[in-house]
């Protein structure tokens, strides 16, 4: 198998055919020219380029015998066949028996299903992704309902919680101070060059459990495997990178086996000069067209990175975009189960960070759309909660700029339950990042101001939602549409099954990420956003509805993903954001045709 490996590691033993010399020199100097910029010098021959440093020599070498079986990417573990046994030189590397993949996939299901814990089971998955690519592909993308909750909410929360302790190989780039100065030098360390999605974050807003520092390193590397399996963005082209400035978390600054730096928090200049390097860095890299996911940034930074950089990058914020995204498809969605248009309900919120505001904005850009009205105006059936109160006009003074438009003219109110008796809401949605806040109360109060209220309760992992779907039921007497960020099994109140959906970004960023690649857009824009909204709710079946869900099951994602990107292309060729051209003609087809196919290839 040809691979890129290091030319530090190239050794006789492991290596059977090496590409010859002048050829090899050739590719050590390809494209790896410090990164001046403006010189394309792809062979090193330009007098232009004599004088600087090769900043990574790689070369290009053919994989066999052990090498190959530690590939990762080319390895197919007992489904080598006889022939290629031979010709790849495994013969007694492997024991004799030949399994194919489903076989493969078979007994890894039953061994995985053995253990109780798990963070066991996300121990296993990586392991598997670290030995053999393919095969980890095919049982997250036929086993997604089963394997999501393992390499993503709830258990990729407990894994970053231990992140030091289950620590094996790293996975993804790490930047951090250290590096600043020399950002680009250590993206020319990754091996892939042809990059289509990053996923980054710093760590400072771990799902809802906090600064987890460098161990943040867990979301970036699950976002990009959902990329991957339910958006069909080839793995070799996605990067995850957790940026350590540091943390503020005192049990992991004393943690012997913490893996990140041992420092607080870098702030202000310090902070914003490693930013800003890294995003120059991956455009001079990776070019225009590398979508930069922001993914659990602490809302103090979220909100200003992504208006810094969205007029000269492709980024987008997982947290504030997509999440709001997926909320609105869901009540979109609903209104087949309550009736009426977006604009005819009340929202209220517990929690006015990046997610809550982020969806609040979305829902009156959409209402704006519907009736024509002014966004000024449809902003005003929205409430939003945070940890002081409702926010009125009184608070101006003192909030942060992102809740500024929410501020409306009303007395104050501290307590939830008491904002829902004052606002009268058809719609309460939670974004607090606080576990346990939709109490018996405030569920009963939603239940006798709606026949059926729309509860949403998003917080992650599992231990920080809202309320759990029983108790949405239970309370409710049967009359919630619940929906939670976390996955929650099905629910029997008296003898009716209710069936919750999960409102997780997961179901728009992969097919969101797709869309823009497939078209080249260079840019991200709300009316994208709203495009995904409408692909997703326009999946929901009526066999869906008639269970009480908004959303489809996640065991038809690719499909649906592939209805978003194609709406998300559709979208980018509208505003001439695309720069694939010409568009093609059936963008649902071409999205499919692009995904990729995680089936063993035949070797020769
Ligand atoms: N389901 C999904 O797809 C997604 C879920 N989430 C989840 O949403 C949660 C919040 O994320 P995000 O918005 O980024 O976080 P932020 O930190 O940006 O916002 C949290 C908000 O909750 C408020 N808050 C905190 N405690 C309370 C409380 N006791 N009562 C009322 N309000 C409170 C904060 O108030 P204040 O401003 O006063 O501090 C702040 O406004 C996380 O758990 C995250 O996992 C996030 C993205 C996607
Ligand atoms: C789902 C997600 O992005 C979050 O909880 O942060
Ligand atoms: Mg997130």
């Amino acid at each position: 198998m040809i691979s890129l490996n290091r030319y530090s590691v190239l050794e006789p033993t492991t290596t059977r055919v090496v590409l010859g010399v002048r050829k090899l020199l050739a590719v050590m100097s390809s494209t790896f020219m410090n990164g001046g910029g403006g010189v394309r010098d792809l062979y090193g021959e330009d007098r232009a380029t004599e004088d600087q440093l090769i900043i990574t020599p790689w070369s290009f070498s053919v994989s066999s015998g052990c090498t190959l079986l530690r590939d990762p990417r080319y390895n197919k573990g007992l489904a080598f066949t006889e022939r290629e046994r031979d010709a790849h030189y495994l013969r007694g590397l492997l024991p004799p028996a030949v399994f194919n993949q489903e076989l493969q996939e078979k007994r890894l299901m039953h061994n995985l299903r053995q253990y109780e814990v798990p963070l066991h089971r996300y121990m296993a998955m990586m392991d598997l992704q670290e030995r053999n690519e393919r095969l980890f592909y095919k049982i997250l993308i036929d086993n997604v309902e089963e394997l999501l909750p393992v390499v993503y909410t709830p258990t990729v929360g407990e894994a970053c919680q231990k992140y030091g302790s289950i620590f094996r190989r790293p996975q993804g780039l790490y930047i951090s101070l250290k590096e600043k100065g020399k950002v680009l030098e250590v993206l020319k360390n990754w091996p892939e060059k042809n990059i289509q999605v990053i996923v980054v974050t710093d760590g400072e807003r771990i799902l809802g459990l906090g600064d987890l520092g460098c161990q943040g390193m867990g979301i970036p590397v699950g976002k990009l495997s959902l990329y991957t399996a339910l958006g069909g963005v080839r793995p070799s082209s996605c990067l995850p990178i957790t940026i350590d400035v540091g943390t503020n978390n005192e049990k992991l600054l004393n943690d012997e086996f913490y893996i990140g730096l041992r420092q607080k928090r870098a702030t202000g200049k310090e902070y914003a000069e490693l930013l800003d390097e890294f995003m120059r860095a991956v455009k001079q890299n990776y070019g225009e067209k590398v979508l930069i996911q922001f993914e659990d940034f602490a809302n103090h930074n979220a909100f200003d990175l992504l208006a810094k950089y969205s007029s000269s990058h492709l980024v987008f914020n997982d947290d504030i975009q997509g999440t709001a995204s997926v909320v609105l498809a869901g009540l979109l969605a609903s209104l087949k189960l309550v009736r009426g248009t977006l604009a005819d309900h009340t929202f209220l919120f517990l929690g006015a960070g990046e997610a809550g505001t982020g969806i609040a904005e979305l829902i009156a850009l959409e209402i704006s759309k519907q009736t024509k009205a002014p966004v000024e105006e449809t902003r005003q059936k929205i409430w939003l909660v945070d940890s002081k109160g409702l926010i009125v006009s009184s608070r101006l003074g003192s909030l942060q700029h992102f809740k500024k438009p929410w501020a409306h003219e009303h007395e104050p109110v501290k307590e939830l339950v008491d904002a829902i008796k004052a606002i009268k809401p058809t719609v309460l949605i939670g974004s607090s990042g606080v576990g346990k806040t939709f109490t018996k109360e405030v569920i009963e109060a939603m239940a006798s101001l709606n026949k059926k209220p729309l509860i949403l309760a998003l917080s992650n992992p599992t231990s920080q939602s809202e309320c759990t779907a029983e108790e949405a039921y239970t309370w409710s007497k049967g009359q919630a549409i619940f929906a939670s960020g976390s996955p929650f099994d099905p629910v029997e109140y008296e003898g009716k099954v209710f069936v919750p959906g999960q409102a997780n970004n997961a179901y728009i960023f992969p097919g969101f990420g797709l869309g823009l690649i497939i078209s080249g857009a260079i840019r991200v824009r709300d009316e994208m956003l709203l495009a995904a909204s409408e692909a997703l709710a326009a999946r929901v079946s009526q066999e869906n509805y008639d269970k009480g869900l908004i959303y489809p099951p996640f065991s038809n994602i690719r499909q649906i993903s592939a209805h978003i990107a194609a709406n998300v292309a559709a979208k980018a060729y509208e505003l001439g954001l695309a720069s694939h051209l010409p568009r093609p003609k059936d963008l649902v087809k071409y999205a499919e045709s692009c995904m990729y196919s995680p089936g063993y290839r035949n070797y020769r």
